[in-house]
């Protein structure tokens, strides 16, 4: 293993928030119930690491954000339709566990295996949160996390599927695996070719592998903008049957459309990974990214979504990508984070699939 690599465990400073010993019992927040990851319904875990984003030729810091993310979360109420769930402490000590953070350090080398190394010790990270039934939330970190995220979804799948095989040889029996859906909300597609892996090539890299498997690649991405990605992105998005919703379609469209063409995509899959790129939100509303959107799609859309996906219990893993703390204004952009966080942990809640209902 790398040394460049390393792992921390849930750093308890970070969730704190409001004491409200005078209120109901109700008054409870995330600070309050999240603990070390120990097979709760949900595991975070962290991706410090922007070494993507930097072979991509952006701008770097996002390896900053998850304890930012966690910060802004903790200080978060646990919503009514939890609570009314999971009926008391006990039970609601079973929600979320923290798994730390996989940290990139000496990051000034652009062709070490510093991003390779943290990928996989994410992924194995997620793997385990999945294959305790659990919904696996990943935190970055760069959008290099993606490739991360699907891997551990894969090694999870693949696992179940040959028990006691090696699960990542090409020749197993890898036909009765689920389908896998991919929804990325992003201004760019990240289906670059590059020598390397960066934030801009995660998808590219997912296709390649399920090729190499045997494995249909399903992808969709909605936010994309056309003045963000070249005519070069738009063939192989084309090539590899990409399903594109662009940012003018999220404003333009009525939500039946919108929602038909989700409806389509996801019956043509069993298990979903959901991942937010922040910049898919206007600069406005999310400065603290690397490539700050002028277009962008709403905040309230994106959670439309986000519910509509839930709803089909397919939701295996997700991610929130990209957010960088050097150029936030008054923690904006972590905020939409921690709020994306919250609704990815309600909507799990209230839509459990059959693996992670714990309570
Ligand atoms: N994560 C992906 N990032 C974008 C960056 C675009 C930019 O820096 O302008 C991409 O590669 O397309
Ligand atoms: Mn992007
Ligand atoms: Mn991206």
């Amino acid at each position: 293993m790398s040394i460049s690599v390393q792992t921390s465990a849930m750093d308890t400073r970070l969730w704190t928030g409001r004491a409200e010993p005078f209120e109901s019992a109700r008054a409870r927040y995330w600070y309050q119930i999240a603990a070390p990851y120990s097979a709760q319904a949900v595991g975070l875990v962290g991706f410090a690491c922007d070494q993507g984003v930097r072979r991509n030729q952006g701008r770097v810091g996002a390896k900053d954000a998850p304890p930012m993310i966690r910060q802004a979360f903790a200080k978060l109420p646990i919503t009514a339709a939890i609570q009314q769930r999971y009926s008391n402490d006990n039970a609601l000590a079973q929600l979320l566990g923290d798994a730390g953070d996989i940290h990139c350090i000496d990051e000034d080398t652009l062709t070490d295996d510093v991003l390779e190394t943290a990928q996989q010790q994410y992924a194995d990270t997620m793997t385990q949160v999945l294959n305790q039934g659990g919904l696996a939330v990943g935190l970055g970190g760069g959008h290099a996390i993606a490739y991360g995220s699907f891997l551990g979804l894969w090694q999870h799948l693949t696992v179940n599927n040959n028990k006691g095989n090696n699960e990542n040889n090409a020749n197993k029996n890898n036909d009765q695996l689920p389908r896998i859906g991919i929804i990325n909300f992003d201004a760019h597609l990240d289906l670059r070719q590059a020598p390397v892996a960066t934030s801009g090539t995660p998808f590219r890299q997912i296709s390649e592998h399920l090729d190499a498997h045997g494995q249909p690649f399903h992808y969709c991405c909605i936010g994309v903008s056309r003045f963000s990605n070249t005519a070069a992105l738009f063939d192989r998005a084309e090539d590899l049957q990409v399903t594109i919703i662009s940012d003018e379609d999220c404003a333009e469209q009525p939500w039946a459309e919108i929602a038909a063409q989700i409806d389509a995509f996801m019956a043509g899959i069993d298990v979903l990974y959901m991942t937010i790129d922040m910049d898919c939100f206007p600069a406005a509303t999310v400065p603290g990214v690397s490539a700050p959107a002028a277009y962008g799609i709403a905040l309230p859309f994106v959670e439309r979504c986000t519910q509509h996906l839930f709803a089909t219990g397919k939701v295996k893993v997700a991610d929130i990508a990209e957010i960088n703390p050097a150029f936030d204004i008054d923690q904006r952009s972590a905020k939409v984070a921690a709020r994306l966080l919250a609704l990815i942990i309600e909507q799990q809640v209230l839509n459990p699939s059959k693996e992670t209902l714990h309570d």
